[in-house]
């Protein structure tokens, strides 16, 4: 199949965090990608290349496990963690009628029908406890993982990953507060990262000789913002002025995007995008999402004029996003 044009993710290095210069250049830039896609690819974020490496190893031996011993971890759908199937999920159901009606999902696209061709491995924050704040609330819970036996240490490295990757979308977080003028201290971006929901996800996109396969439907993503680990396998497509681009991050750098709740407040773009694998070989990455505080509404922070409508919780967007795209449990 013939490939497509790339899209050149802006390039956002954090090292310029440490400097007033630097913040300014930074502001900038988010601003601009902000503006255009919402899609950027962050470098000097601080996470150690072999970390990641051996996250990516960990993804690729948890995958490798019998199906049994994975579907014994099925994904609660309250806590939002565990295994989930191949096809158990179909992102493009997450689109609104208007996307749909402006012909923004692909026409020629091949539908596979059974939903997307990926697994998931869904995790986050396993640390919580009972009496903790979050405790028996959406999307916070315990992480469903294999037996020490079946895949010694993982536990450990998830936990390691986690807290070593939040920190980028935390910095990231205040980058889009001096994006917008605001102090990062006390503007809406520190209501909304305070004890947040944020969901680790390894996913696997097998390898096919189908072309168009679609490994996730077209969607945008819910929450705050997405910062996503890749390798050098490609797949990721961008959809931008009417056509699907292909993005080719640079190695060692997260792709980051922002998501529908960051755009509802700020009027930044979250764009849709899918994934494809044309490799002929396995995919994988490793996506966090900051989805956001669970009580923290999502509404312009500029109010419309005449504007009737209810706004909802972070909580609230992510169980109504979360119900229509899986199919089940
Ligand atoms: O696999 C990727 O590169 C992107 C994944 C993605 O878009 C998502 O999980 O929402
Ligand atoms: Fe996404």
């Amino acid at each position: 199949m013939a490939s497509l044009p790339t899209f050149d993710l802006p390039v956002l290095s954090l090292a310029l965090l440490e400097t007033a210069e630097g913040r300014e250049k930074l502001a900038q830039q988010f601003r601009e990608a902000g503006e255009t896609t919402g899609f950027m690819q962050v470098i000097d974020h601080g996470v150690s290349p072999s970390l990641i490496s051996r996250a990516f190893a960990a993804a690729e031996a948890f995958f490798a496990l019998p199906l049994a011993e994975k579907q014994a971890l099925a994904r609660d759908p309250f806590t939002n963690r565990g295994y989930e199937l191949i096809g158990g999920q179909a992102l493009e159901g997450s689109l609104g009628s208007s996307e749909v009606q402006e012909g923004l999902v692909d026409a020629e696209k091949v539908k596979v029908g059974s939903g997307d061709q990926k697994e998931g491995l869904m995790m986050g924050d396993d640390r919580i406890r009972e009496g903790d704040k979050n405790w028996g609330r959406f999307g916070h819970g315990r992480n469903r993982l294999p037996s020490e036996d079946a895949q010694p240490r993982l536990r450990g490295l998830v936990d390691e990953y986690f807290d070593a990757v939040k920190e980028v979308p935390r910095k990231m977080m205040e980058v889009v507060a001096l994006s917008l003028g605001l102090d990062p201290k006390t503007c809406f971006t520190a209501e909304a990262s305070k004890d947040p929901i944020m969901a680790l996800r390894f996913l696997h996109y097998p390898a096919t000789d189908l072309a168009n396969i679609t490994g996730i439907g077209s969607h945008s993503d819910f929450g705050f913002l997405a910062t996503v680990a890749v390798t050098d396998t490609p797949g990721l497509e961008l959809f931008y002025q009417g056509q699907w681009l292909d993005v080719i991050p640079i190695p060692g750098a997260f792709v980051i995007n922002i998501g529908d709740s960051l755009s509802k407040v700020t009027g930044y773009k979250s764009s849709l995008h899918r994934v494809i694998n044309k490799s002929g070989r396995s995919r994988y990455s490793i996506p966090l999402f900051l989805e956001g505080n669970s009580d923290f509404i999502v509404k312009p922070l500029v109010p419309v004029d005449g504007d009737q409508e209810e706004y909802l919780t972070v909580e609230q967007v992510l169980r109504s996003r979360f119900d229509s795209t899986y199919k089940t449990g």
